[in-house]
């Protein structure tokens, strides 16, 4: 039996965020544990927690306890979603969660995962980072068989392919899935047996694999197993599916696209910076983003800031490789909550101090470079530089370290809008303008990929060049890309 408690409680479904206007770009966490002698419930809590930076909408676990799935998950971040007696309740053997940012489909509880649901099998629960290309084909076609939904996600398709595929084992279910879904998906799913962990044939987002004692685990990021104190015992391989039970683990290869697809934006702000994906320790390749900053752009300033908190890394490599001093000139509100009502501009103008406040006697009369990770609308840099001009600062230049984003994502980042990219609408001058920067620098794409050590074709770069490794939906589907 599925024991489900959505806690349907409308005003949190529709709380609006104040910064989720400014904050267009996030992902989703998952986590997977099988350990039958693991309160596998609070790992996976903690788990959940160290990746609560990929989504702050809402929270869910799912248990198998070798007869039912048991369910929790509702709006929120994963303290306010779960308490200790909602964890008691959480029994089993294996578990998988999610934190989520909503992609395809609004920020509805019914849209949280993971999804749980009955088939022809027993029971199955699944939690995905990333963004189906044609769930808008594969959607119209399970409905016309007759399949029905109860949530707008295109995780939900997943779901029903696997469903279908009930006169298999599970494990070639997900391989007959994967022929059918495109696009970017790393998995976690539950059965009453067995965790499965899956990632796309192009390797778009994380997923690593862990080890615990006797339990294994599956997590969108390393920094997941730390908090733990599981060791990393590899990531997940594109195109693999990796199949956990008390007989210890398999791994199944689907098979690895020719082009792979690694998001690169991983490393220049999703994920956190104690984290290693694909052999890269996040905060090396930031801080080594900075120095190929140094090497093409030489700003005439007396001490180098950042944008907390994905900056930080940047700007300490930039003063590295320039010798510049580095000082913290800005200060972050780390907790800032999502229960905040839709502000007026006076509030929103007083927000902006809540989250980001100048340190006065470092910045007055100097000349400064602020860096930050990345520019999308310019929000946050043009509210940076005029409250760093009202504090006195002499001089701003900005450097930014990444390359100008000039085309949308379709594989798990909320900006499938162009008009919302200000790099795909303005010059270098007229962005520098509108942020009212004294001087602007992007990270060439080519210093990026130095960063890494690395040729291009390794990762995704889409957002920067226009390259999509996986075809994207067409332009009469676009206007439907977010299924509401
Ligand atoms: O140009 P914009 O549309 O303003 O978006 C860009 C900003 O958003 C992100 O910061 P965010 O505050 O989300 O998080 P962080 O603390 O990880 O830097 C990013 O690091 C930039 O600072
Ligand atoms: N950011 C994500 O990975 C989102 C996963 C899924 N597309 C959803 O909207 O729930
Ligand atoms: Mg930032």
């Amino acid at each position: 039996m599925i024991k489900e408690d959505y806690g349907l409680s409308s005003d949190k479904d529709v709380e609006p965020d104040l910064f989720r206007a400014d904050k267009p770009r996030e992902e989703c966490g998952i986590f997977g544990i099988f350990g039958p002698d693991k309160d596998v419930a609070r790992l996976t809590y903690y788990g959940l927690y160290a990746l609560q930076h990929r989504g702050q909408e809402s929270a869910g676990i799912a248990t198998a306890d070798g007869k039912n799935i048991l369910l929790h998950k509702n709006m929120g971040l994963v303290p306010e979603v779960f308490d200790e007696a909602r964890l008691d309740s959480l029994k089993g053997h294996a578990a998988i969660g999610h934190v989520r940012y909503s992609t395809t489909g609004s920020s509805l509880v019914t849209n949280a995962q993971p999804l749980v649901c009955y088939y022809q099998k027993g029971m199955i629960a699944l939690a995905h980072n990333g963004n189906l290309t044609n769930v808008h084909q594969l959607r119209p076609k399970l409905m016309e068989r007759g399949a029905v939904f109860q949530s707008s996600i295109d995780t939900e398709v997943i779901v029903n392919i696997i469903a279908r595929h009930s006169n298999v084992p599970i494990e070639k279910a997900i391989t007959r899935c994967m022929d059918e879904i495109e696009g970017a998906y790393s998995l976690v799913v539950l059965t009453g047996d067995k965790l499965i962990g899956v990632r796309d044939p192009h390797g778009v987002r994380p997923l690593c694999l862990g080890k615990l004692g006797g339990a294994y685990i599956l997590a969108s990021e390393s920094c997941a197993l730390d908090t733990i104190g599981a060791e990393l015992v590899r990531d997940v391989e594109p195109g693999e599916v990796i199949v956990i039970d008390k007989n210890g683990i398999k791994s199944i290869h689907y098979g690895a696209a020719e082009r792979k697809g690694l998001c690169v934006f991983e490393f220049i702000y999703f994920a956190r910076p104690d984290s290693v994906i694909d052999g890269y320790m996040v905060n090396q390749v930031r801080r080594e983003m900075g120095r190929q900053l140094a090497k093409e752009y030489r700003a005439d300033v007396d001490l180098v800031i950042s944008v907390p908190d994905s900056g930080n890394a940047a700007a300490r490599g930039y003063a590295e490789e320039s010798g510049l001093p580095f000082e913290e000139g800005l200060m972050k509100n780390r907790y800032i909550g999502r229960t905040f009502i839709q502000p007026t501009q006076e509030l929103r103008d007083l927000a902006v101090h809540l989250k980001l406040n100048p340190i006065k006697n470092i910045l007055k009369g100097k000349r400064i470079l602020m860096i930050d990770d990345s520019i999308v609308r310019g929000t946050t840099c043009s509210r940076m530089v005029k409250m760093l001009r009202d504090t006195g600062v002499k001089e701003i230049h900005m450097c930014v370290s990444s390359p100008p984003i000039l085309w949308p994502c379709y594989y798990g980042i909320d900006t499938s809008n162009r008009k919302e990219l200000i790099a795909a609408k303005m010059s270098l001058d007229e962005i520098r303008q509108f942020i009212g920067a004294d001087g602007l620098h992007y990270l060439s794409l080519e210093g990026l990929l130095k960063a890494f050590n690395t040729v291009p074709g390794k990762f995704c770069t889409a957002c920067f060049d226009g390259d999509y490794p996986i075809p994207i939906p067409k332009p009469e589907e676009m206007g439907k890309f977010v299924l509401e």
